[in-house]
């Protein structure tokens, strides 16, 4: 069972980590099973994990290294098998990817001879091919600027500093207009000062486009500062969740508002607490 400090979501509490209102789901993971065949025998890496995330509602994920987290949020994405149990967007069980969930992975692997405006038409012209050219292009350059690109557009991806190509990846993502976004340590590997601007940049567009997400995260504060709930993971094998903490700071949320926060501390004090425990 787990524990949940903050106040109570709204809707009423059932068992096991399902805690809403079917209406008011678009992700729906139940009794998740991962197993990875290695030559030492199957192993199991989660087990009974059952999560649902609300519309419109940015979930952080903490666990330890190892414990399944990516494997999750492939299975997610539809890039890796369900060995057992489902998912479901939206009422409907995913069977692979698709248009209505799109990704960011630490490193955005771009076409490097491409442009910004051509990497993110890539995804654009697959999803919208009934669109006019114009019109494809005109959403692909609105992703770029809202990333802060706009004098990029026409630059190599390879002559892109890393900051630049994840907000390629970002702009990317977003472009295709999905339901969900799946987010996997997008900022792991960024110096903090890009790491921040790009946080405010993720949250200001997930604000404006109502989406979920849903973000792997090992860092205690970003966890905080982005989420309406953090999700904590046990340790594998056979992980699930073990936790989730409720961030009820208002948004839009500014970093010297969270820090000034009565509850700041208390949250940080419980994540810090399940992470060495
Ligand atoms: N294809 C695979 N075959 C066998 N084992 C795998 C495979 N992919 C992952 N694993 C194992 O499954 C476990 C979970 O891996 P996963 O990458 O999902 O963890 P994680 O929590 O995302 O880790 P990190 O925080 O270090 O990124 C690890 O023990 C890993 O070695």
């Amino acid at each position: 069972m787990s524990i949940i400090i903050g106040s109570p979501p709204k809707s009423e509490t059932l068992t096991d980590n399902r805690l809403f209102h079917s209406n008011d789901v678009m992700l729906d993971l139940k009794n998740l099973k991962k197993v990875y065949p290695t030559p030492k025998g199957d192993y199991v890496v989660l087990e009974d994990l059952n999560l649902q995330i609300r519309k419109e509602e940015f979930v952080t994920i903490i666990g330890h290294s190892g414990c399944g987290k990516t494997t999750m949020l492939s299975m997610i994405a539809g890039l890796n098998e369900i060995s057992g149990g489902h998912i479901s967007v939206l009422g409907k069980h995913i069977k692979g990817p698709g248009p209505d969930r799109g990704v960011i992975f630490q490193a955005p692997s771009l076409m490097p001879w491409m442009t910004a405006l051509q990497n993110v038409l890539l995804g654009v012209n697959q999803v919208f091919p009934d669109a006019t050219k114009a019109q494809r292009n005109d959403i692909a350059k609105y992703y770029l600027q809202k990333v802060g690109l706009e004098d990029a557009f026409y630059k190599r991806a390879s002559d892109l500093s890393q900051g630049m190509q994840q907000r390629v990846g970002i702009a990317r993502a977003f472009a295709i207009k999905p339901k969900v976004l799946l987010l996997d340590e997008p900022f792991g590997m960024l110096d903090s000062l890009t790491r921040g601007e790009l946080q405010d940049i993720l949250i200001e567009i997930w604000n404006k486009e109502k989406i979920t997400a849903v973000m792997i995260t090992h860092d205690v504060d970003e966890a905080i500062f982005l989420a309406d709930r953090v999700v904590m993971m046990t340790s594998g094998p056979r992980a699930k969740i073990g936790d989730v903490l409720n961030v009820d700071f208002k948004r839009p949320r500014t970093r010297k508002s969270v820090l000034e926060h009565d509850d700041y501390y208390k949250y940080r004090k419980h994540l810090i607490d399940f992470l060495e425990h």
